[in-house]
């Protein structure tokens, strides 16, 4: 057969196992990880893996030699909010004087700054500025990623950031899975008025399952903002209009979100700082992913971080996310969160891997499509510049990227 593509000389190559469900507690320990080895693709796929010493009688159109380095899945970035206007480093001062996120959000701040500026954006601003965050996630290895809306809390602004979500679809070759925020924040007009600002976000599922224009809903469940009842009335409607589920929870308040999210059977429960060892133990019996976002946690300037390490222990499926926005975490680099990952949340090398590849597709439904590489499969890939697949949570704050590929493509190179 005559191949695409021939990557040849790879020193390592990572293969998360092939999975039909998210890996769960010690399945995140397994990680194979093949040495001197090779790989062809045809169209957008992965036909053959092999060793390097097969090469030599293969034939490919083009030949990339991965010169002893590491070469990955591409990554998955399960939660990002990378449609918006204008920016919050106004607000850096007010983080560093000690004022809470929750505060600076209650003063008018925070979520509803960027919703003004979200607002303020023409559809094209909003896709040249996510066009060049998206750009820069790509050069970081991501090729499978989500993307929110939650910065308009009205219909005209919430379908402005749905539809900038589905022009990156159609513009790059990366996948990005779409999630519909509209319970973000409060608007400040509608305070008092909660219910019916949540029912005008329920009925606006209508529209946005019309133009098939997001396969999640997401609420911020958190003191202030959205109750557990609040929460709960809101997903379930949702589900029941054919979305899945996601929810913000247990973020800086332990309100019990991790708990909720399993009862309902949603795909993930997402930060899970302040969960509960009662919702731990309910997330471990469950299919639901934990998302967690160590970057939020750092950049929010906290000193307890989600706990990973029980969680796991416990049998929970974890994935790891940038949390990328203009305010609690504002990095594309999903690298600095494997770093993050092994620092603060103590996860092993093995167990980080796995959760920035096969789990997180898990958090997105992307399970058995993105986060792994199998022939059949798509080959989406990135070369590494590292000596070995431990190196990157190690040397934190960089791009280690070499080469990244997309569905058979060079999407990016240094
Ligand atoms: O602050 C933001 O813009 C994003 C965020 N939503 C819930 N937590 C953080
Ligand atoms: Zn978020």
């Amino acid at each position: 057969m005559d191949y695409d593509l021939l990557v040849y000389n790879i020193g390592e190559l990572i293969l998360p196992k092939a999975t039909l469900t998210p890996l769960k507690g010690e399945e995140m320990k397994q990680l194979t990880v093949k040495n001197n080895a090779a790989f062809a693709t045809k169209g957008e796929n992965i036909v053959w893996i092999g060793t390097n010493e097969e090469v030599s009688h293969l034939h490919a159109k083009e030949y990339l030699d991965a010169e002893q380095k590491v070469v990955s899945p591409g990554l998955v970035d399960p939660h990002t909010h990378l449609v918006f206007g204008g920016s919050r480093e106004k607000e850096l001062a007010l983080k560093q004087a000690g004022v809470p996120y929750l505060e600076i959000l209650a003063n008018g701040g925070g979520i509803l700054s960027t919703v003004e500026a979200t607002k303020q954006a023409t559809e094209e601003e909003l896709v040249k500025k996510a066009s060049f965050h998206l750009e820069r996630m790509i050069s970081y290895g991501v090729t499978t990623m989500e993307a929110k809306s939650g910065y308009g809390l009205d219909t005209e602004t919430e379908l402005k950031q749905l539809r900038v979500v589905k022009h990156l679809n159609r513009k790059y070759p990366v996948s990005i899975v779409s999630t519909f925020l509209g319970p973000h924040a409060i608007p400040p007009s509608q305070k008092g008025k909660e219910h019916e600002f949540l029912q005008e976000m329920i009925e606006l599922l209508d529209v946005v399952k019309s133009e098939n224009l997001a396969e999640y809903a997401d609420i911020f469940c958190e003191t202030g903002v959205f109750t557990i009842e609040q929460s709960k009335h809101f997903l379930l409607k949702a589900k029941e209009k054919g979305f899945g589920m996601k929810i913000h929870a247990d973020e800086i308040d332990s309100l019990g979100g991790t708990e909720l999210a399993v009862d309902i059977g949603a795909i993930s429960a997402d930060h899970l700082v302040a969960a509960s060892d009662e919702g731990i133990r309910k997330l471990a019996k469950s299919e639901t992913v934990a998302v967690l976002l160590p970057g939020t946690t750092f950049y929010l300037g906290k000193d307890s971080y989600a706990r990973a390490r029980k969680m796991i222990d416990e049998g929970v499926a974890v994935s790891l996310a940038t949390d990328f926005n203009p305010g609690s975490c504002v990095t594309e680099n999903l690298q600095l969160i494997m770093s993050l990952a092994a620092l603060k949340l103590k996860m092993t090398v093995e167990e980080i891997w796995n959760a920035v590849t096969v789990n997180g597709a898990f958090a997105i439904g992307q399970g058995g499509e993105a986060g792994t590489l199998e022939v059949g499969k798509q080959a989406s890939f990135v070369v590494w510049d590292v000596p070995n697949y431990m190196y990157i949570p190690y040397h934190f704050g960089v791009n280690h990227a070499k080469t990244v590929y997309c569905r058979g493509k060079k999407v990016w190179e240094r």
